[in-house]
């Protein structure tokens, strides 16, 4: 596996990998878990043994708010390299910031509508963040294929609009794939944000896979909405969550907020905070 750091030796190196095969990336911004390790997988899968799976780790300023955890951020770099090497992966580009953002960078790239709603109304500004430098990433290695975890379910709603909306190739709108979200075995959804809870904090955490299929449930089952998800809320705050950010129902694609049922798949998404993390999830609902 190589790794590189700036922009000229990442071209090289991707231009010699494009010889063999096609070319997957899969973007991080590291301290990896078996949820980033599967995205690697199934990237291995679709582009075979002669193709090349790219993975890059880069914890984008851009995205994260004033009073967010960018410092606190988990980076450990040398283990996180460890594992991709032991999962066969062809190329690291891990980039410093001043190779991705250099002096008098100004552009932004704004996604309205898929963005204004939950993480992007409680986050003002991240889907910026994201798409701008998911939008760098695109263009500086030009992969055939992007595959992104259904965890953050609106991060690749978000993406997909912007590969679709600025007409990109590389890759194109229908390359960017979504990959099942990886949880621990309680059910947790997995998530670097997952170290910064202690033991007890941890134990409640899942309170929260456990509370949304509750109510996925009850939705199913025919029961009303708005009632269902004050009670989803309520059950997380007295399981020692202190914040709930948001917990809505949603058309599973535009993610348009739903008060009653649709007949095509509905999606439903929380974010709530436990001691210094904000943990999200989402699951499919039924029709
Ligand atoms: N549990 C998971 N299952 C599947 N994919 C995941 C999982 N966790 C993260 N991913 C995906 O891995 C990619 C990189 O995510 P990132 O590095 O932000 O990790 P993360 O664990 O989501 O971190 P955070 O705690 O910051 O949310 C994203 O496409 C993300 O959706
Ligand atoms: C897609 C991403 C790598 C962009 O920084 C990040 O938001 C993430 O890790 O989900
Ligand atoms: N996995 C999403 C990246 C973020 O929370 O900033």
């Amino acid at each position: 596996m190589q790794t590189v750091s700036t922009l000229d030796p990442l071209r090289s190196a991707v231009a010699q990998l494009r010889e063999r095969g096609p070319v997957a990336l899969v973007p991080t911004m590291g301290a990896l878990h078996a949820g980033h390790l599967t995205l690697v997988r199934k990237a291995r899968e679709r582009v075979g043994q002669q193709g090349a799976v790219v993975v890059s780790i880069f914890v984008n300023p851009l995205q994260f708010g004033a009073n967010e955890d960018l410092d606190a951020y988990p980076k450990v770099l040398e283990r996180d390299s460890e594992l991709l090497l032991a999962e066969g992966v062809d190329l690291l580009w891990a980039p410093v910031v001043e190779a991705m953002y250099p002096q008098g960078f100004a552009t932004s790239i704004a996604v309205s509508g898929v963005s204004n709603g939950l993480c992007g109304a409680s986050r003002p500004g991240h889907f910026d963040g994201v798409a701008t430098v998911v939008c760098k990433l695109f263009n500086q290695v030009r992969p055939d294929m992007a595959l992104f975890g259904e965890k953050d379910w609106q991060q690749l709603a978000v993406i997909r609009r912007m590969a679709t909306d600025l007409d990109l190739a590389f890759p194109a709108a229908g390359q960017i794939f979504g990959v099942p979200t990886v949880r621990e075995a309680d059910g947790l959804a997995m998530s670097s944000r997952n170290a910064y809870l202690d033991a007890e904090q941890r134990a409640r955490a899942v309170a929260l896979p456990l509370a949304m299929k509750d109510a996925i449930a009850a939705i199913e089952s025919g029961k009303p909405i708005a009632p269902t998800l004050a009670g989803l809320e309520a059950e997380l705050l007295a399981g020692g969550f202190h914040q709930i950010d948001y917990a809505q129902l949603c058309d599973a694609a535009s993610l348009a907020p739903l008060d009653t049922p649709i007949p095509g798949p509905m999606r439903l998404l929380v974010a709530a905070r436990i001691g210094p993390a904000r943990l999200i999830d989402n699951m499919a609902v039924t029709p």
